[in-house]
């Protein structure tokens, strides 16, 4: 896959200093608990690595996988879980890290799903939010940057599975 034809959104620099923002922010915010963190896969690994390294308190970490872009720009609506948890999340503070909140359709599912297992505490971080497209309501606790409505790759962010080991987050363009 060519890699011209992108427009820089987010710098590397920009969303290192953020992530320790946010990791400064969450570990005040649970200051004498422990947290689990919910890794979305796929889009959310780069991401949750990173935060996960500037959070100082007890963390464990567990991996999801949800899918609904597929091959495409546009969430097909139809939110498939493709890996579950591995373990119950009753009793504990959760964290589900997400790269982006667009239609809110996947974060809606999984609020949903999440909540009917007895956690503690639910709450979201998301690197990137893209309010204008939201379908449904859903805002998460934490949030990096607010993006404009573009289709964004890089930083674990994919378009048909391509360019999420870009360093940055940026526009592909189709021209
Ligand atoms: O708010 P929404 O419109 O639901 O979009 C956000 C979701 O879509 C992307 O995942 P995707 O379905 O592309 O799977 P991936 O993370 O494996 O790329 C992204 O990682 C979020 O999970
Ligand atoms: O802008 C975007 N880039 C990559 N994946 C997704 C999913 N929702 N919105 C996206
Ligand atoms: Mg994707």
């Amino acid at each position: 896959m060519e890699q011209e034809n992108l427009k820089e959104l987010i710098s590397k620099k920009e969303i290192q200093n953020k992530v320790k923002e946010l990791g400064k922010q969450i570990s005040e915010d649970y200051k004498g608990e422990e947290i689990l963190a919910i890794c979305v896969l796929k889009g959310s690994f780069v991401f949750t690595a990173d935060l996960l390294r500037e959070v100082t308190v007890p963390s464990t970490v567990e991996f999801l996988a949800v899918s609904s872009y597929g091959a495409s720009t546009e969430s097909s609506g139809i939110i498939r879980i493709l890996k579950d948890l591995d373990c119950s999340i009753e009793g504990k503070h959760v964290v589900i890290v997400e790269d982006i909140i667009d239609t809110g359709l996947t974060l809606n599912y999984l609020m949903k799903t999440l909540s009917t297992r007895k956690p503690a505490s639910l709450k979201v971080c998301t690197l990137l939010d893209k309010p204008e497209r939201r379908e449904v309501d859903m805002k998460a606790d934490y949030v990096g940057f607010e993006i404009p409505d573009e289709f964004v790759i890089g930083y674990g962010l994919d378009f048909a599975e391509y360019y999420r080991n870009l360093p940055g987050v940026y526009i592909k363009s189709d021209e």
